[in-house]
């Protein structure tokens, strides 16, 4: 890195002021609290700020002081060994660990600036803005078109009724208008544009995750959660899945767990590396995490040593 490369540490990111924007400071390095930790200097703005995250499951401590920015508009990946917390991680950026009734979670996440463990978030509002895709297909036992129509009617995003005949149009024209820029954008719209009221069950599987996919940019989120949304995948439905990803960081903030580390490193922009024990031990740009990692551990893991 070059000596006006912006030092970024956890202990900065701790630091940062939510009345400030979410930048890095150029410059400036903090004493490192641990001591793999990685200088990053991301693009942009943070989309999501994580301040020193723990999570318990029971006596378990699945997370353990887990500090990082995901940058806007970009695709973060999230790597690691089995059972280091990288899934947990990800299902803490929309509170969905707050369903499992051992959970404890303590510290801070923080989206465009607001807290999203603060008393009074509504989270239904907060899983709009924050979608997620499982890494099984799941979508709804209906039509392709409803499952696409589903969610922004739940939320009263549609135009219907009385607004949409004073606006001039039909309740169907603006579902359908939905449904097309939804499928659109998951890159499934000509595959599936003949048949959109079969039942999505009989598509692919490789088609009902784009299908999932489009169910999530329905509600027009911000950012967008994925759970290994490939790994049940073949290799070409796979690369359909990689190249849709790059195309969907134009617009949204991707985070990613995978397991697969080519892919980490084809697709995302910066890569977090998560060990045994819940430690995020390295964070930052994709090429130097794999090339040229801090870390030793990192090292060993990414070149097989153990994991
Ligand atoms: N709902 C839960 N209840 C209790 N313990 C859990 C729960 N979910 C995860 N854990 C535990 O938390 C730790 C981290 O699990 P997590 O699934 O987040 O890891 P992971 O890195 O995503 O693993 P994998 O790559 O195998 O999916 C593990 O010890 C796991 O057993």
């Amino acid at each position: 890195m070059s000596e006006n490369t912006t030092k970024q540490t956890q202990t900065e990111s701790a630091a940062t002021d939510s009345d400030q924007p979410l930048t890095t400071t150029a410059g400036e390095t903090a004493e490192r609290t641990q001591s793999e930790w990685t200088e990053y200097d991301f693009r942009g703005e943070a989309k999501m700020t994580v301040d020193d995250l723990d999570v318990y499951y029971g006596d378990d401590h699945a997370l353990k002081g887990v500090s990082m920015e995901i940058p806007e508009q970009s695709v973060t990946a999230l790597i690691g060994p089995s059972g280091c917390g990288k899934s947990t991680y990800l299902r803490c950026l929309n509170r969905m660990n707050d369903r499992v009734s051992s959970a404890r979670i303590d510290g801070s996440v923080e989206l465009g600036g607001q807290e999203i463990y603060q008393d009074g978030v509504n989270l239904v509002e907060l899983r709009k803005r924050v979608g997620m895709v499982f890494q099984s297909p799941n979508p709804f036992p209906k039509s392709i078109r409803e499952n696409i129509a589903y969610g922004p009617k739940k939320h009263g995003d549609l135009d219907t009724g009385l607004l949409a005949r004073l606006l001039n149009r039909s309740d169907a024209d603006e579902r359908d208008e939905l449904v097309e820029r939804c499928l659109r954008d998951a890159a499934l719209w000509d595959e599936v544009s003949d048949r959109l009221d079969d039942n999505a069950l009989g598509l692919s599987g490789g088609q009902q995750q784009r299908l999932c996919i489009a169910r999530c940019l329905s509600v027009d989120p911000e950012v967008i959660l994925m759970d290994e949304p490939a790994s049940a995948l073949d290799p070409i439905a796979t690369a359909k899945i990689e190249d849709l990803i790059d195309d969907l960081a134009e617009e949204y903030t991707v985070v990613i767990v995978t397991h697969n580390m080519q892919q980490a490193a084809r697709i995302s922009d910066q890569t977090a590396v998560f060990l045994t024990g819940g430690e995020l031990v390295e964070y930052g740009d994709t090429d130097q995490v794999f090339e040229n990692p801090h870390s030793e551990r990192v090292e060993d893991y990414i070149t097989g040593k153990f994991g």
